[in-house]
């Protein structure tokens, strides 16, 4: 197993004026997610059991924006191969992509990784379940409800849509609180303040967070009957949204089969 690298991109004098997902980055990416994400690994544990309750037998996962493939492996982990659901990951950073297959390897066909960009079209298969874990903030806002619009359309009848982002406070006047304790945390982390600093300056446009509501907001335009949030931590959040069924108005599609292929007891019809 190669020594994980820690991340001192933006400690070196060669650091980038603008954050790219290059070579540079995926060579000290899983640190720097690690000591920048609040609760990632927690919140990968909840992609994993939101995915055991709602990914169907026989059908696919997508995690656009996959990166390493870290959060693939712990799903390909945590679900039974009897329940003949494949992983496919998809991403635009060729850098990122080859530290995937490496980590992905050991799984065979039941994961799989592949080029592209979610700016442009998008073609998903027989899909269950669609993750987009800290991506979706990274394309420019004007995109971002036509791929979600896109990925509803796609979606077989009772999937779902598990969404993360880092995101705005509603509220103007607790934004500094959110970000100060934000920082707080890096620092706790072993970032200096010239790092942070420097971060924030590569991500300006590039990384670009909404409030909560405006993501709630889009969703339900896209055509999600249900969508709630699983998690909080200042300025970042958790959302999981049902495809509605047409005609169905706003009442939440009946719940999917469980990943393990266990039938699950019939909702009684919402009266
Ligand atoms: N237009 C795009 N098309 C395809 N991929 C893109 C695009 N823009 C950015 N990406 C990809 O989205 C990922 C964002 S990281 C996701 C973490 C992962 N989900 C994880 O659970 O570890 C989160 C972060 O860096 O904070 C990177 O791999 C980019 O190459
Ligand atoms: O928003 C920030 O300041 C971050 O550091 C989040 C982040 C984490 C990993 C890659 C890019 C941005």
């Amino acid at each position: 197993m190669t020594p994980r690298k820690r991340d001192d991109l933006f400690a070196r004098d060669d650091a980038p004026e603008k954050f790219e997902f290059n070579e540079s980055v995926a060579r000290v990416f899983d640190n720097m997610l690690e000591r920048s994400v609040p609760f990632y690994k927690e919140c990968q544990q909840m992609v994993v059991a939101l995915v055991e309750a709602t990914a169907q037998p026989g059908t696919r996962v997508y995690d656009l924006g996959c990166s390493t493939g870290t959060l693939i492996r712990e799903m390909a982990r945590a679900v039974p191969p009897e329940s003949d659901i494949r992983f496919i990951g998809l991403d635009n950073s060729d850098a990122m992509l080859k530290k995937a297959r490496r980590k992905l390897k050991e799984f065979g066909d039941r994961c799989e990784v592949v080029s592209g960009d979610l700016n442009g079209p998008l073609e998903l298969e027989n899909a269950s379940v669609v993750i987009l874990n800290y991506t979706l903030q990274f394309l420019p806002p004007a995109r971002r409800q036509g791929l979600l619009k896109r990925i509803r359309q796609s979606l077989l009848p009772g999937g779902a849509l598990i969404l993360i982002e880092k995101v705005k406070a509603e509220a103007a006047a607790l934004a500094p609180v959110f970000v100060e304790r934000y920082y707080a945390y890096k620092r706790e982390r072993g970032y200096s303040r010239m790092e942070i600093s420097r971060k924030r300056e590569a991500l300006e446009e590039v990384l670009v967070p909404l409030p909560p509501g405006e993501n709630v907001t889009m969703l339900e335009t896209a055509g999600f009957g249900t969508v709630d949030v699983f998690f909080k931590w200042f300025n970042f959040c958790g959302f999981v949204a049902l495809r509605g069924e047409a005609g169905s108005g706003s009442q939440p599609a009946p719940g999917p089969q469980p990943a393990s292929g266990k039938k699950r007891a019939k909702t009684r019809k919402s009266r």
